[in-house]
């Protein structure tokens, strides 16, 4: 699993690497430079054989630094270049001091960025290289809030012109990718080392257009407390191995009144399709007639409330739990809660199981315990977290969705999947790992109805094999994703779980 950095992760790694001896500063700054002009040919290989024109914003930190060289090289290799410097390289900076002699002594073109600057050259140039501000950006304010907003209109209106951001659209926070003043929209972003929380999250991948992460030269130096990628699940993790039902657990999946265990029946066939061995649904007794006619290889066992649950649960070989998907509102659903979590096994808590708890979150979190993994998306997170969700909101606060994930689950004492594009999970003491569905990883056709359901199935039936909750969320919202983007557009939630023999063949 990659690493998913801060600013000061970012910083404090280099850092690190230097004072060791393993890397040098300007070294760094020429790598980044030259990663960025690598990563333009690669995409757009048109511009590589005729040189055009190019513009550089430059800022006054190393972000600006990497602008100067890779203005020195865009030179070099014909292009005609002016650099809009906001600020000389100020006294931390002096690598970027160095390269801005150096493209000043070469006598490249240089002036003030103001909004004229940009009125004057960006008019047919074919690229502008956004080096204003990288991991140091605060958010931007002022005329600099207001001449970014001109390039972007300005670049709107120059269809061929290409925004390139070096490490970070200007204007995006690193660690929480928001961007109150504003943010460079760019086509491309090109990062260094390792991608930053910021490229994910708030408003840091719509400003980032397209994402390549490059190497510097820095070793590959752990990051203790970083949100981690998850990686994809190898065959050895999930593929059986063994010849027996039993070896695999057995997923209970709890669905509500009749009329509304479409739901809960698409979680059990996707716990099914993930690998559990045995799934059974379980539903009030007037609900069984619709749910036995539409449920095969899914048992089906009628309960008489909390106390048929209660009954049902003295099977020990019922390895994981699943409340919520069609469950209902009702209070027999807090009961049936109450419950499952007594029972100590392994469970998910989604939908109306979450929301249930709308105003007594608290009384949710005592009876929480770490075999949980709740599943909300923004709303039901909100409903549940309502002080983290407005300050994860709050674009002058600097808390990010990750920063509010952990201190989620640290409260809820468990562990807690908040949906989105970027999906996150956190567990209580600070574990967090983020999923993608950004950028190249995109599925947009996975906004249907149901699709969260599947996602409680797929995490139910990993928890039921005997994978941790950690695992079993990072495992199901990764497959979940590959199965979106196996199927292509015109999903419907009830393909989720079909594709899986497909992806499963991938692994
Ligand atoms: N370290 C290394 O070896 C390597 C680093 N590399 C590169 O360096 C970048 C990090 O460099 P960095 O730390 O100098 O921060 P950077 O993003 O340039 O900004 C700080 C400057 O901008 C200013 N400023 C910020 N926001 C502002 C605003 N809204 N409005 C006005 N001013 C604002 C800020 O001012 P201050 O906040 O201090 O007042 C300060 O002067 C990194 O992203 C990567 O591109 C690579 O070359 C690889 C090697
Ligand atoms: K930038």
């Amino acid at each position: 699993m990659a690493e998913i950095l801060t600013g000061g992760q970012m910083m404090a790694l280099e850092r690190a690497a230097m004072a060791r001896g393993a890397a040098e500063s300007g070294v760094l700054m020429d790598a980044a430079g030259r990663a960025v002009f690598d990563t333009i040919f690669e995409t757009w290989p048109e511009l590589h054989a005729a040189p055009q024109r190019a513009v550089v914003l430059c800022g006054p930190g190393n972000n600006g630094g990497d602008g100067y060289v890779i203005a020195r090289l865009l030179r070099e290799w014909g292009w005609e270049v002016e650099v809009l410097a906001f600020g000389a390289p100020g006294d931390g900076a002096a690598d970027a001091a160095r390269n801005a002699a150096r493209w000043h002594d070469m006598g490249g073109a240089s002036r003030a960025l103001d909004g004229g600057a940009l009125e004057e050259a960006l008019p047919g140039a074919a690229l502008c290289i956004d080096a204003l501000f990288g991991t140091g950006a605060r958010a931007l304010s002022g005329d600099l809030a207001a001449w970014v907003d001109r390039l972007n209109v300005l670049a709107a209106a120059e269809g061929a012109l290409k925004i390139v951001a070096v490490d970070l659209p200007s204007g995006v926070s690193a660690d929480s990718g928001k961007a109150p003043g504003g943010a460079v929209a760019a086509d491309l972003t090109v990062s260094f080392h390792r991608a930053k929380l910021g490229h994910y999250l708030a408003d840091g991948p719509a400003a980032a257009g397209a994402l390549r992460d490059c190497p510097i030269g820095l070793p590959d130096d752990p990051c203790a407390d970083a949100v981690m990628r998850i990686a994809p699940p190898t065959a050895a993790d999930l593929l059986k191995t063994s010849g027996h039902k039993y070896d695999y657990g057995h997923a209970l999946i709890l669905a509500g009144p009749p009329g509304q265990g479409g739901a809960a029946r698409m979680a059990a066939r996707g716990a099914l399709r993930i690998g559990a061995g045995l799934v059974t649904v379980a539903c009030p007794q007037r609900a069984v007639y619709e749910n036995a006619a539409q449920l095969d290889a899914i048992m089906l066992r009628g309960i008489d409330g909390p106390s048929g649950f209660e009954e049902l649960l003295e099977d020990a070989r019922l390895s994981a739990l699943c409340l919520g998907p069609g469950l209902g509102l009702g209070a027999i659903t807090a009961q049936l809660v109450r419950v499952a979590l007594e029972a100590g096994r392994p469970t998910v808590l989604d939908a109306d199981a979450l929301t249930r708890f709308s105003r007594e979150a608290e009384r949710l979190f005592d009876m929480a315990h770490p075999d949980c993994v709740l599943t909300p998306h923004e709303g039901e997170f909100a409903r549940l977290f309502p002080d983290l969700a407005e300050e994860m909101r709050d674009a002058a606060t600097e808390t990010s969705r990750a920063d509010a994930l952990r201190k989620a689950a640290d409260r809820a004492g468990c562990t807690v999947l908040l949906k989105g594009p970027a999906t996150l999970i956190a567990s209580p003491g600070g574990d967090c790992r983020l999923h993608s569905a950004l950028y190249d990883e995109a599925a947009p056709w996975l906004a249907t109805a149901g699709a969260g359901d599947v996602l409680s199935g797929f995490i139910t039936g990993l928890l039921a094999r005997g994978f941790a909750p950690l695992d079993a969320a990072s495992n199901a919202v990764w497959l979940h994703t590959a199965c979106a983007r196996n199927f292509g557009p015109g999903l419907i939630a009830e393909d989720l779980p079909e594709q899986l023999p497909a992806v499963f063949r991938t692994l």
